[in-house]
């Protein structure tokens, strides 16, 4: 089973949001990253059929996207404004939400919603009034919803915002079970989600396509080019807008800094290993330079 984008675009007037994009993405957990507006919603609209294309197409296990009715059984979306019906109990709204994706049948209907809130941990909260669920459990209640029809592509924008650390765990593994046999594309800005939890990723920067490949390969671009250096006060103050900086930590009277640059900076700075988020920003600013 695949998701396979060719050439979509979509344009707003004469602003490209998407620019001919193309890549193809297997079973399991994809990761989408890219900086405010790059062109991840519209994408995930687009892939969601609330959104129609400019130009290009999209099939996903097969079905063309024009294909509408048929696409919407096969993907689940879990927008990040995502609201629900705050006056109903979280089984009330399960149950409608279930019906709404067109699972038939009240029995089917409980089942699937008990093992979902059970996967989910909200059975407890099971009688309590959406409007009082704290933020965590609405973006739990939220993937639940998306999941409800047994979606093959499952969409999730952002859906560790607002988690504490072990809910964040939590979340993960559950994609991850999820994405047995399935795709999910889980969109976000935070590069340490997509590494702890996806094998290959896209990057978008401004409606094209930056990176399309393993995560671990996104480091090549930046190998040699990551030092730390030991700067005092008088060094940090004059070179701080010199190099890109990619972390700064005061240390004793001084910063302990992580510098992109293509050669050594200082005397004494240490080459360094590029990690994924060194190799992201890296390629963020090779191609803002280049703009
Ligand atoms: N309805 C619209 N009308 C005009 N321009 C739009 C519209 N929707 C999106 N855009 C523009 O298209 C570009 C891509 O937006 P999009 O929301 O897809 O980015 P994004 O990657 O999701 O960003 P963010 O992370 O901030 O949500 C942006 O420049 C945005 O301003």
């Amino acid at each position: 089973m695949e998701l396979i984008i060719e050439q979509l675009t979509k344009t707003y007037g004469d602003k490209h949001a998407l620019n001919q994009i193309s890549f193809r993405v297997g079973e399991g957990i994809h990761g989408l990253l890219g900086p405010n507006g790059a062109g991840k919603t519209t994408l995930m609209r687009l892939l969601a059929t609330l959104l129609a294309p400019t130009s290009g197409k999209a099939s996903i296990a097969g079905v063309q996207l024009s294909e509408k009715a048929h696409i919407r059984r096969l993907v689940g979306y879990l927008p990040q404004d995502f609201s629900f019906y705050p006056g109903m109990s979280v089984l009330e709204a399960m149950d409608y939400l279930a019906l709404l994706s067109g699972v038939k049948g009240r029995a089917e209907r409980k089942r699937r919603i008990d093992d979902l809130l059970e996967r989910v941990n909200l059975t407890e909260q099971r009688r309590t009034k959406v409007k009082a669920l704290s933020g965590g459990m609405k973006r739990r209640l939220g993937v639940a919803q998306a999941m409800v029809h047994e979606p093959k592509l499952l969409i999730v924008d952002e859906p560790t915002a607002g988690l504490d650390p072990e809910e964040r765990i939590r979340f993960r593994r559950l994609l991850g079970r999820f994405a047995e046999g399935r795709i999910v594309l889980l969109s976000t800005h935070v590069v340490e989600d997509v590494e702890s939890t996806c094998e290959r990723m896209t990057v978008l920067q401004k409606g094209n396509l930056r990176y399309h490949g393993k995560i671990g390969d996104l480091t090549k671009a930046a190998e040699g080019r990551v030092w730390t250096a030991e700067l005092d006060r008088t060094e940090w103050e004059r070179d701080r807008d010199r190099f890109p900086v990619l972390s700064a930590v005061p240390e004793g009277s001084g910063m302990r800094v992580r510098i992109l640059a293509d050669e050594r900076p200082y005397a004494g700075a240490q080459q360094a290993s590029p990690s994924i988020e060194d190799a992201y920003l890296c390629l963020m600013r090779k191609e803002e330079s280049l703009a």
